[in-house]
């Protein structure tokens, strides 16, 4: 267990005015084929998180975006059985362009009470949680969507 490599993932919720979260359908062949994940991928030798969240973005969803525009969400630390994955996860809202499966993955834009209709992989669980509350609180302390 301790001699498990260890994997840098970096990923993002893109959240619409709308305060629909974007999530990805990871395709046939890769490891986890069918489950609904936070876009993103893994961090290349000498790149930033935020960096190779930018190069990700393009190459998955043909969208630019600025790594100003990215906040710290939280992260994943999950231990599968050939690796141990830590994933920080941001918040996006601007981006340029319209996303679209580029490696051929549906996308879908789903509200937080929606989530749950969503199988995800078993690291992003507590992520989506985590998710349905910040909204939850968005919503319920008053502000209204276009706040977020
Ligand atoms: N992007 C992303 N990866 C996740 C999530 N949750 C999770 O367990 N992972 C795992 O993180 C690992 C790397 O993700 P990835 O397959 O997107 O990496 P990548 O885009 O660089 O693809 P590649 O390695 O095929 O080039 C995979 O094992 C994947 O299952 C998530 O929400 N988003
Ligand atoms: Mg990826």
């Amino acid at each position: 267990m301790e001699d498990l490599k260890l994997v840098l993932v970096s990923a993002v919720a893109l959240v619409r005015e709308d305060g629909c979260l974007l999530l990805a359908q990871r395709p046939e062949g890769k490891s986890l084929a069918g489950l609904w994940e936070f876009p993103g991928g893994k961090v290349e030798e000498g790149e930033s998180p935020e960096f190779a969240l930018v190069r990700e973005l393009k190459e998955e969803l043909g969208i630019d975006v600025d790594t100003q525009d990215f906040v710290p969400f939280s992260f994943a630390s999950h231990t599968y059985e050939t690796f141990h994955l830590l994933m920080p996860v941001f918040l996006c809202r601007k981006w340029q362009g319209e996303p679209k499966g580029c490696e051929g993955q549906s996308l879908a834009w789903v509200t937080a009470n929606d989530l749950v209709k969503y199988p995800t992989p078993p690291a992003d669980v507590g992520l989506m949680d985590e998710f349905r509350r910040w909204t939850g609180d968005k919503i319920c302390g008053e502000q209204k969507l276009d706040t977020f």
